[in-house]
């Protein structure tokens, strides 16, 4: 779905407010993240990067203000009626054993969908399809652990991308990664950006210069979202 037709936007933020105990971290925040938008998000150490993606998403509540999603409050109804990609900063790399292979990793992206155990085939052919995109089609069988962090990666961003999320959020995704995988994900954000209309909010340390196609570039400063 286009939110643009109805001018919904795909997020937004009103006058929001956070602290942990006695630290403030957001502070009377707003920000609108509109359909078909391509956003890179900034700052300092600790300027409440994660905080605002915790916020964002309904795993904190703000003291103060609003945030909708495709309109409605956040709620867990939201989030089984609109598809939102999420990518983390790799947290594979950290077990190295988990049991998994790339194959079943990418199944999990489709759970829920209406083909997922109907079209057996045509998910078959969604992961394939999807892999190759990232150059990781001949990977179907390997074991997560066993690839490097760019390569697992980019399994991760296949595998929600197949979910065909309207939002996709990116949290420290690329840190890390090794310049052809880097190369390839910031590829394949800037079509599905350009081709698909994905919405993308993605939040990264550095390299601002190598995520082709972003329309937007943001920072928080001081609680408060600079564009
Ligand atoms: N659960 C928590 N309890 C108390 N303070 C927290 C908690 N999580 C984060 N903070 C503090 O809130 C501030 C914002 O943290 P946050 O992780 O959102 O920043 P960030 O911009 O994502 O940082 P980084 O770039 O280092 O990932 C920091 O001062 C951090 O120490």
């Amino acid at each position: 779905m286009n939110n643009q037709e109805n001018s919904v936007p795909d997020a937004e933020i009103e006058n929001m407010t956070f602290s942990y105990s006695s630290l403030p971290v957001i502070d009377h925040m707003n920000f609108i993240l509109n359909s078909g938008d391509y956003v890179i998000l900034t700052g300092e150490n600790g300027c409440g990067k994660s905080t605002f993606l915790k916020l964002l998403l309904g795993e904190l509540i703000p003291r103060q203000g609003k945030i909708y999603l495709f309109g409605q409050t956040v709620s867990p109804a939201v989030f089984r009626r609109f598809y939102i990609g999420y990518v983390p900063q790799n947290s594979i790399s950290k077990n190295q054993n988990f049991p998994a292979t790339v194959g079943e990793i990418m199944w999990t992206g489709l759970y829920g969908k209406p083909y997922h155990k109907r079209k057996r085939r045509q998910s078959e052919e969604k992961i394939c399809s999807a892999l190759s995109e990232l150059e990781m089609q001949d990977y179907l069988g390997r074991q997560i652990g066993e690839l490097s962090g760019g390569q697992q990666q980019r399994i991760m961003l296949a595998r929600a991308l197949i979910s065909m999320p309207q939002l996709l959020i990116l949290d420290e995704s690329t840190a890390g990664m090794d310049a052809h995988s880097l190369e390839l994900f910031c590829q394949v954000l800037e079509k599905q950006n350009h081709e698909n209309k994905l919405t993308i909010l993605l939040v990264t340390h550095g390299n601002t210069e190598k995520f082709h196609g972003a329309n937007r570039y943001v920072t928080i400063e001081n609680g408060r979202m600079i564009e």
